[in-house]
């Protein structure tokens, strides 16, 4: 018998990308509401609780009020906002975040699925605190680039009205550095103060990178680009959606060529890349927002929770 499946929010960007990845599956029956009746709050909350797993694709005080709806104790909720990430009674949604996080997925109803450029910095940030070389307290900074689409419909409609000048170019915004990742990245990344958080959005639909530079001397003993890339390769190295990069990589050698922001697009995989040298260090980790940075991440923590296959539906791509 099939899954039954209920998207609320199935006309957002997330939500369509949803659907994208359920329609078709035959393990999974989709509940689908009439679209002239989606903010008819009776309709929802009768769908949600008919679903095993019920996805929120909504604007946080919409999913807060959606989560109150569901009484049935079978439900599953997976939200794909802000407003649970941090929640002790919510489990993080980031299946390589640790070794047990994916047995908190299958066992718990309440899940909170990653932002994107937060979990783009946990899967940098965490290995190394967790190995030792990257002290707690390190003063920490990151920039993102990223596509429009991490805007939501409203941002998409403003590119897509037409690309003038203002908009050809590279956005920097979130400068007031309280962006709303910030919790959970330090919460989940297991550092001690809030990351220096630069996101910078820019005239495409969907791609992103974070950066977080590093001086080597004020990281633990011992520590080195090749002792960083070993910790990574060592840590990700079963996970179906992670890629290490090679150091030594031509393709990517900076000295020659521009990074591809997009080289992860509509794929589930996330890249991960060491650059740098003796002094220095640049990490960069690179994904589809929309991917593993939202709808596929959401798709892969529901295929856990069901015990099923974790990459059913989803793609590695060639990269
Ligand atoms: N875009 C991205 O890359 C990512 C987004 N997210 C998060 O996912 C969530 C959805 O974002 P996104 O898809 O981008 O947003 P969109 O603005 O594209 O879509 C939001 C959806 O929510 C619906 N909605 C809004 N308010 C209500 C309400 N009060 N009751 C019922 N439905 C409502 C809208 O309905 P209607 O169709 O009527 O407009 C729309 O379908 C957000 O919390 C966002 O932070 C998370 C990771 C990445
Ligand atoms: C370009 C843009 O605005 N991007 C969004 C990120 C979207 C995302 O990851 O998700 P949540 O909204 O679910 O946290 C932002 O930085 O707020």
């Amino acid at each position: 018998m099939a899954f039954r499946v209920y998207v609320d929010g199935q006309e957002g960007t997330t939500g369509l990308r949803l659907i994208d990845y359920l329609t078709g599956r035959s393990d999974i029956e989709l509940l689908r509401i009439d679209s002239e009746r989606r903010r008819d709050r009776d309709e929802r909350a009768r769908l949600l609780n008919s679903a095993d797993v019920a996805f929120l694709c909504l604007p946080d005080d919409a999913s807060r009020e959606a989560a109150s709806l569901v009484d049935n104790p079978g439900t599953c909720i997976i939200d794909a906002s802000t407003a649970f990430r941090t929640d002790p009674d919510w489990v993080y949604g980031l299946p390589e975040l640790a070794p047990e996080q994916r047995d908190h997925i299958r066992t718990g109803k309440r899940i909170a699925n990653v932002g994107c450029h937060a979990s783009a910095f946990i899967l940098l940030v965490r290995p190394l605190i967790d190995a030792g070389v990257l002290p707690p307290d390190y003063p920490l900074s990151a920039f993102s680039l990223t596509g429009y689409s991490g805007g939501g419909k409203r941002l998409i409609a403003e590119y897509e009205a037409g690309i003038g000048e203002q908009l050809a170019s590279p956005r920097p915004y979130a400068l007031g550095m309280s962006h709303k990742h910030l919790p959970e990245m330090r919460l989940h990344g297991g550092v001690a103060r809030d990351p220096v958080f630069n996101p910078v959005v820019g005239p495409f639909l969907k791609g992103l990178a974070v950066t977080i530079p590093l001086h080597v001397a004020d990281l633990a003993p011992g520590a080195s680009a090749r002792a960083i890339h070993d910790i990574y390769r060592r840590r990700y190295a079963d996970e179906p959606f992670m890629q290490v990069m090679a150091l030594d990589d031509d393709e990517h050698n900076l000295d020659r060529g521009f990074f591809d922001v997009q080289g992860c697009n509509d794929t589930n995989r996330a890249d991960l890349f060491v650059f740098g040298g003796a002094e220095r260090l640049s990490l960069t980790l690179r994904m589809d927002n929309l991917g593993k940075g939202a709808a596929g991440a959401a798709v892969q923590n529901m295929n856990l929770h069901l015990g099923l296959d974790e990459a059913t539906g989803l793609t590695r791509g060639s990269g």
